[in-house]
């Protein structure tokens, strides 16, 4: 049997990078997902495990006499324990991968095939199979590739597995139990950890829960939000990488302590705010553009904070003095550095404004996107799957 599974990506309304050091954000899922499909092998022949990642065009193939004798120290699979790949596991993972010899180009990828080999033998253990990744989401650009990958992974292998509980007779998208999804969400979290560094956890938990949160410190508040959010989404195109980002930022905290304490703290406030806007109720459409214009302040104030930690990029700077001539507000979202930048659209903005400004943005050789914000996380389908 195949089983299919998908992840959505998310936007960061606000925190980024301040909640890597305990400031909260809020972010949203939005309706553009990661896939990934497991197949068991069924002959007693096949002895590989395949990885076969669509968009990007590679395949990795591996015996699972060389998987064995490379992680023979893990034992059996540890499915309802999700555990930290240790050191020497890392070496270990790393050296099947880079025999599997990934052209130059398409080396950032070696992260994420690390994680996949991680995650395949704690939960799976030693068993021949084949594994297919395709995604709607643009990969290092700060929708949170990385986390979609690292949550749709876990799901499918925990869905071969005795520890979660789901109704397999189900036709098309299921969505799992909360107790199921705490424990997918942890071992999206060790993914995510090798392939980022330093994860907050805030990714791969909106990943895993879908709608909108807060998150501080490891733990959720689900928002209840009371007002329909627009946002244009325009991907800069330039490349960039989480976990440099990240480091930068914390090597800038060790410098200036004080200073970058301020500014966490400040982005702390920003976000309380922002979600407390969002969930406080909108009785006409003057207080509904009230409260667009008070989300505009905060995603600029957001933006110049982002600044000073020094992950806007001349190319961010661009799509801001663009949005501004519009008397639009816009932040990075995600890692930054590149990458994509969100635009809020109020309510009452004309579409004709919005296709001026998109026009305007993609002469710049920008990509821009209206994405759903905040519909249902990661889901499973056993049978009949679109
Ligand atoms: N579909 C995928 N297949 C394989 N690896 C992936 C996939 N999506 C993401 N990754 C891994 O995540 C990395 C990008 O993550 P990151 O730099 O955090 O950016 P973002 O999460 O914003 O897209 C890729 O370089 C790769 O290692
Ligand atoms: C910068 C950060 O706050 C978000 C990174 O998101 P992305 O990988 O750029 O989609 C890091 C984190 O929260 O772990
Ligand atoms: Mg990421």
């Amino acid at each position: 049997m195949e089983v299919k599974t998908r992840a959505p990506g998310k936007i960061i309304l606000a925190g980024e990078h301040a909640v890597v050091h305990g400031s909260t954000a809020v972010a949203a899922c939005i309706d553009l997902y990661t896939y990934v499909s497991l197949r068991p092998s069924l002959s007693e022949n096949d002895d590989t495990l395949e990885l076969l990642l669509k968009d990007m065009e590679l395949e990795f193939s591996w015996s699972i006499g060389r998987i064995k004798e490379t992680l023979s120290h893990l034992g059996s699979p540890f499915p309802s324990t999700p555990t930290s790949c240790t050191a020497e596991s890392v070496r270990c993972i790393a050296a099947l991968v880079e025999e599997q010899n990934i052209p130059e180009a398409k080396i950032g990828l070696a992260t994420g095939v690390s994680a996949f080999l991680w995650l395949y033998t704690s939960i799976q253990g030693f068993k021949p199979a084949t594994v297919v990744v395709t995604s709607d989401l643009p990969l290092g650009a700060g929708l949170g590739s990385s986390a979609a990958f690292c949550v749709a992974l876990s799901a499918v292998l925990l869905g071969f597995s005795d520890s979660v509980s789901l109704d397999k007779n189900h036709q098309g998208w299921l969505t799992y139990g909360d107790s199921d999804l705490d424990l997918l969400n942890k071992w999206a979290f060790e993914g995510e950890k090798l392939i980022h560094g330093k994860p907050s956890g805030l990714d791969n938990t909106v990943s895993t829960y879908g709608n909108i949160i807060k998150f501080k410190s490891g733990s959720l508040t689900r928002i209840k939000s009371n007002m329909p959010l627009k946002m244009l989404i325009t991907n800069t195109k330039v490349g960039r990488n989480t976990k440099a980002l990240v480091t930068g930022v914390t090597e800038r905290t060790f410098r200036h302590p004080d200073v970058m304490g301020s500014v966490f703290n400040a982005v702390d406030s920003i976000s309380k705010e922002l979600s407390s806007i969002l969930e406080s109720p909108a009785l006409d459409d003057l207080s509904k553009t009230e409260k667009e214009r008070k989300l505009e302040e905060l995603m600029e104030m957001n933006q110049g904070l982002l600044q000073c930690m020094g992950v806007s990029h001349a190319s961010i700077e661009t799509v801001l003095r663009t949005t501004l001539k519009y008397k639009l507000a816009t932040k990075l979202t995600g890692a930054g550095g590149g990458g994509c930048v969100l635009t809020l659209l109020p309510t009452l903005l004309s579409g004709t404004v919005v296709d001026k400004v998109i026009a305007e943005l993609e002469s710049c050789g920008f990509q821009c996107l209206i994405a759903g914000i905040g519909g249902n996380g990661v889901e499973i389908c056993f049978h009949g799957s679109s």
